[in-house]
């Protein structure tokens, strides 16, 4: 029995008030695996009407966070304020967030540290890009996005690493079983060698990228797959099968 199987559903910058009401009652009255842990990511301007509007076992994370806790940084919301909400978890390092917006390994390990400071739960994602895996660069990107969170932080107890090769995420390309496994077991052999055995053994170790109904029982069967974090999907009701792979 590993640690508890845990599924994100991450909506990015997508939904309405309306929509999301819909998609959250029909969570709600849905039979959801009671020993997965399901965590919803809104955009944060609905943060505080998922959290009211769905049950208290789903969990509820904002899709980033910075590293102060109020000031003059316009645009952003903090770790306190999420507090405020009773949002419980926050999503940082997304590769969107990488990419798109430049976060660097430093402000995200930053970020990642501030908020566990602040008593919010963290994803923290991580993974290589598509040319990153043909040159045979996975493991030291990987290892790099790692070592940052490292320096920051020494206790994991409240981080779901989520593992998201670049490559699978929006595309449909989903990585296979053994490749995620691959990824996921030298993620906990690193945590186990730099961190602790017990980091570990109880640490979440997820994977995202092209996640479906359809995949999600093969991907879930794998020993170090510790659940996922679901894009396009969550969006769906095909969600509450992936929340329900193992059984
Ligand atoms: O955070 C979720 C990942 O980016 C995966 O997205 P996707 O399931 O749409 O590929």
């Amino acid at each position: 029995m590993g640690p508890r199987f845990f599924v994100g559903g991450n909506f990015k910058m997508n939904g309405t008030q309306a929509f999301l009401k819909n998609l959250i009652d029909s969570l709600n009255s849905s039979q959801l695996d009671r020993d997965a842990e399901v965590v919803i990511a809104p955009p944060s301007l609905y943060l505080d009407q998922c959290r009211k509007q769905a049950n208290k076992e789903i969990g509820v994370a904002a899709q980033n966070a910075f590293n102060a806790s109020s000031g003059a940084f316009t645009g952003e919301i903090s770790p306190e304020q999420l507090k405020d909400l009773g949002i419980e978890w926050v999503i940082l390092g997304h590769s969107e967030r990488r990419e798109i917006f430049k976060e660097s390994d430093e402000l995200i390990a930053l970020k990642v540290a501030f908020a566990l400071k602040t008593g919010i739960k963290v994803i923290a994602c991580i993974g290589e890009k598509l040319e990153e895996r043909e040159s045979g660069k996975t493991f030291e990107v990987v290892t790099r996005q790692l070592q940052a969170i490292a320096k920051q932080i020494n206790d994991w107890t409240n981080v779901v690493i989520a593992y998201e090769p670049v490559w699978a995420i929006g595309t449909g390309k989903v990585a296979t079983p053994k490749q995620a496994q691959e990824i996921h077991e030298y993620i906990r052999k690193w945590l186990k060698e730099n961190v602790s055995e017990a980091t570990a053994e109880n640490t979440r170790i997820i994977y995202g990228g092209s996640v479906n109904a359809s995949n999600a029982t093969e991907l879930a069967k794998q020993h170090d797959i510790n659940g996922f974090l679901v894009g396009g999907a969550s969006l769906k009701p095909e969600f509450v099968n992936i929340v329900n792979a193992r059984i």
